[in-house]
């Protein structure tokens, strides 16, 4: 059985709402180690990462790239951590932080092979770029930045520029889209699975087709996991919340397919913000999920 390394990455430097830098505690007092420990791992957690203060920042110069020098100093340091993680043959479990700290962990990964799937499971595309931004918040960026679109400083974290493939890579839980940001998504070429299609083929039909995209002919299947995917019922904790989204019941099933797979290699756990929850139950949410995608079942 493979062995589980947690990264903590306590950056709210890619939104505006603070208290998503709280995330990995969160996410480690629901008990992430001993509940995976008891699933028959072994698990180490090696720490947070450094992340700067915003307070204590300027949020620079360009208003569509908001603390563009701080994430990137963040994502070239869990760039190599990511990258060490798996080239010493475990499986990094990155605990956010809001999304824009997956752009060094794709990146991390990225060192290993170009050619992981990714199954980006969220109710936003995080396909704009500078120029298509309503917000100027990098977190809504960071599924472009990996494919090659965006700023040259972030696009070229770990030295290469499109660092997966869009043919193998899959949007799942989606129902928040800006305009121009749609047009991306159809150019590049990833599929994308919005909620209309998880109702009207079922969560199941979804995560198969999804694990065939992200999984054959690849080197694995990097999920990203944010929690505004499942609707603001079960995870009410996030900066971006919107209606509609997935339930319980179809996340945990996502998350069993999953680990029936055996395809995960990395996971990102992202977007808890505990200022906006309510007795934790986001991170708790989070850690279930979690536990499912690492194989835990009722039998
Ligand atoms: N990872 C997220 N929660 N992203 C939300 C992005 C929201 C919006 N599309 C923006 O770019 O500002
Ligand atoms: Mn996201
Ligand atoms: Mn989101």
């Amino acid at each position: 059985m493979q062995e589980l390394r947690i990264i903590g990455v306590p950056s709210d430097l890619g939104q505006r709402r603070r208290g998503v830098d709280m995330g990995p505690s969160a996410i480690r007092y629901a008990g992430l180690s001993m509940k995976l420990e008891t699933l028959g791992y072994t698990v180490k957690d090696l720490g947070n990462i450094n992340v700067p203060t915003p307070e204590m920042q300027d949020d620079g110069a360009d208003n569509r790239l908001r603390f563009l020098r701080e994430v990137t100093e963040v994502s070239k340091e869990l760039c190599s951590i990511v990258s060490r993680v798996v080239d010493e043959g475990y499986i990094p479990i990155i605990l956010g932080g809001d999304h824009s700290i997956a752009i060094g962990s794709v990146a991390g990964m990225a060192q290993k092979s170009k050619n992981y799937g990714v199954i980006w499971f969220d109710a936003h595309g995080d396909m704009n770029t500078p120029e298509t931004t309503p917000s100027g918040n990098i977190h809504g960026m960071p599924l472009a930045i990996s494919l090659g679109y965006g700023h040259d400083d972030l696009v070229g974290i770990g030295g290469v520029k499109g660092k997966l493939k869009p043919e193998n890579v899959v949007l799942v839980g989606i129902r928040s889209i800006d305009r121009d940001e749609a047009t991306l998504i159809k150019e590049a070429g990833v599929h994308c699975y919005t909620m209309a299609e998880v109702d009207r083929l079922g969560m199941a039909q979804v995560m198969k087709e999804a694990i065939e995209i992200a999984g054959n002919g690849t080197d694995g299947i990097h999920l990203s996991l944010d929690l505004d995917a499942l609707d603001p019922m079960f995870a009410p904790g996030v900066g971006t919340p919107v209606n509609g989204g997935v339930t319980y019941r179809e996340g945990h099933l996502a998350m069993e397919m999953l680990a029936d797979s055996d395809k995960v290699v990395s996971v990102d756990v992202v977007e808890v913000n505990p200022i906006l929850d309510t007795h934790n139950q986001t991170a708790v949410m989070a850690v279930e999920l979690v536990e499912s995608l690492f194989g835990k079942t009722t039998l």
